[in-house]
C-alpha cells in the first residue's frame, strides 16, 4: 500500500493549472455513446485514468475498434455489438456499471458486469429494478442488488413512465440509454435536476429528448444511428476542486483552473466556497455541449456554511469541502446527503473518522455532519480505498503535514494529482 507524506506549505502559491484530469463523467459517456453511431467518433482529452480506461476496454470487448494515442481516442463501432467472450470489469466505477446496465439490457447476448471489492458492495437495485420493470433480464448477488450482475439482452424493452425515488444521474442515464431502444416514447422524471451530460450529449448527437410541462424527460426511441462525437473533453470540475480548496485555505494564494466544465450541475461546490467567503470567478470561454471556461479561486478568510440544497450538484466535492469547513470560522452543516454513504466508501463515515484523527470537532448524522471550524492537526489518514477521501486529506496536509495511506485509489480519477500538488511547493 502506497503512502503520501504531505508537508505543510511554507509559502503562498499563485498558479494557473491546465493539466488537471479530464472530466470523468463526460469521458465515460463519450466511450459509451459512440456505440450509438455508425461512424468514427473523435475524442480529445479523454480521461486516461483507471475508471474510464476500463470503460474503453469494455467498449472494445463489445466489438468497437479503438485507436488511442495518449488522451486522443478514435472509436469506430461495429454494425452490431458482439457478445463478449469474458466478463466486463468496471473496476471501481459506479457510473460505468450503472450506465452499461441500461445500454446492454436490449443488446442480443449475455453480459456479466463486475468490479472491484468496493463496487461489488454498492447498490445496483436502483437501476436493476426499473430496468426489470420494462422487461430487462438482470440478476446478481443479493436478489440482483449487487455485482457481479448478469444481463441477458432482450429483443425489445417496453416504453416507460418513471419518477425516480433517487436523484441520480447514473440512474437517469441508464434509463435514457434503455429508452433509446424501447418500442415507444418513454418518460423519466427526477425530483431535482442531476448532472445532465447525458441529455446534452445525446441531443447533440441527434437523439430526440425533450422536457414536457410536468418535468418529465420524453425520450424518443432511435430511428437509425446517431451522429458521431467530435469532442474535446473539458477539465473535471470535481478534480479541479481539490486545488480550489487548497487556494481557499492557504493565505494569499490563488489558483486558476483552466478549460473546465462550467455546467451549473457541476460547479455548485465552488459556489459554496464563494458563500464561505473565498473569491471565486467563473470566466466562460466557449460552449461545446456545455459551457467551458476558467475558474479563479483566491484566498479570503472562510466562514461556516449550511449545505442542504442541490446536493447532487456537489455530492462528489463534499469530502474536499469538509476540509474547508474544518478551518472556517464557526459551524458548518451538511444535510440531505445520505447518498454519500453509498459511494466508493461510506463517505460520511470516512470524512468524520479522519477529521476526528485531525482533532476536528464534529457531529455525525445519518445524512451528513456538522463541523466546528478550528485547526487541523497532523494525522495518519485512512483513505478507505476512496480517491476523493485520499485527495481531500492530502489537501489538508498543505496546512499541517499529513500521512495518507492507501493512495493507489487516486489513479481511478486523477493520475497526476500528486505531481500537481508537488508543483504548489
Ligand atoms: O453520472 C455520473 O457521471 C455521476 C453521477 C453521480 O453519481 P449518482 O448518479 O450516484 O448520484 C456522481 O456521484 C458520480 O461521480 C458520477
Ligand atoms: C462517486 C464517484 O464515482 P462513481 O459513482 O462513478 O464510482 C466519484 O467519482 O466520486
Amino acid at each position: 500500500m502506497e503512502t503520501f507524506n504531505i508537508k505543510k506549505l511554507s509559502k503562498p502559491f499563485n498558479i494557473e493549472i491546465d493539466s488537471i484530469a479530464s472530466d470523468k463523467s463526460i469521458s465515460h459517456r463519450c466511450a459509451m455513446f459512440s456505440l450509438f453511431s455508425n461512424e468514427t467518433s473523435y475524442i480529445k482529452n479523454y480521461l486516461t485514468a483507471e475508471d474510464t480506461l476500463n470503460t474503453l476496454s469494455i467498449v472494445e470487448q463489445l466489438g468497437a475498434k479503438i485507436t488511442r494515442n495518449g488522451s486522443t481516442v478514435e472509436i469506430t463501432p461495429t454494425d452490431k455489438l458482439t457478445e463478449p467472450k469474458d466478463i466486463l470489469d468496471c473496476g471501481n466505477s459506479g457510473t460505468a456499471m450503472r450506465l452499461f446496465c441500461g445500454l446492454l439490457a436490449s443488446i442480443d447476448g449475455a453480459f456479466t458486469l463486475t468490479g472491484d471489492k468496493y463496487l461489488r458492495e454498492r447498490p445496483m437495485k436502483r437501476v436493476a429494478d426499473p430496468l426489470r420493470s420494462i422487461g430487462a433480464n438482470i440478476d446478481g448477488r443479493e436478489k440482483g442488488n449487487k455485482a457481479p450482475l448478469f444481463i441477458r439482452g432482450v429483443k425489445e424493452l417496453k416504453p416507460f413512465t418513471y419518477h425516480s425515488p433517487v436523484d441520480s444521474a447514473q440512474v437517469k442515464s441508464a434509463m435514457i440509454l434503455a429508452a433509446l431502444r424501447a418500442n415507444g416514447i418513454s418518460k423519466y422524471k427526477e425530483n431535482e435536476l442531476t448532472r445532465d451530460h447525458t441529455e446534452r450529449m445525446l441531443t447533440g448527437m441527434g437523439a430526440k429528448l425533450e422536457i414536457d410541462n410536468e418535468g418529465f424527460i420524453n425520450i424518443h426511441p432511435l430511428e437509425g444511428h446517431l451522429k458521431p462525437l467530435n469532442i474535446t473533453v473539458p477539465t473535471d470540475p470535481s478534480s479541479g476542486f481539490f486545488f480550489a480548496v487548497a487556494a481557499a485555505i492557504t493565505k494569499d494564494s490563488r489558483v486558476v483552473i483552466k478549460n473546465v466544465s462550467l455546467n451549473p450541475t457541476r460547479i455548485e461546490a465552488y459556489q459554496v466556497l464563494k458563500r464561505m467567503g473565498a473569491e471565486v470567478n467563473f470566466i466562460e470561454k466557449e460552449n461545446i455541449y456545455e459551457p467551458i471556461g476558467d475558474i479563479e479561486v483566491k484566498y479570503k478568510e472562510l466562514n461556516g456554511v449550511v449545505v442542504e440544497d442541490n446536493i447532487s450538484w456537489l455530492i462528489d466535492e463534499l469530502p474536499a469541502l469538509s476540509i474547508a469547513m474544518s478551518v472556517a470560522n464557526g459551524k458548518s452543516l451538511v444535510k440531505n446527503a445520505k447518498e454519500l454513504r453509498v459511494k466508493e466508501s461510506d463517505r460520511i463515515e470516512a470524512v468524520v473518522s479522519n477529521l476526528k484523527k485531525c482533532g476536528v470537532t464534529y457531529t455525525e448524522f445519518e445524512d451528513g455532519y456538522e463541523i466546528i471550524g478550528g485547526t487541523l492537526n497532523k494525522a495518519s489518514i485512512d483513505s478507505h480505498g476512496d480517491h476523493r477521501i485520499a485527495m481531500s486529506f492530502a489537501i489538508a496536509g498543505t496546512l499541517c503535514d499529513m500521512e495518507i495511506n492507501d493512495v493507489e485509489c487516486i489513479l481511478t480519477s486523477f493520475p497526476n494529482f500528486k505531481e500537481i500538488l508537488d508543483s504548489l511547493y
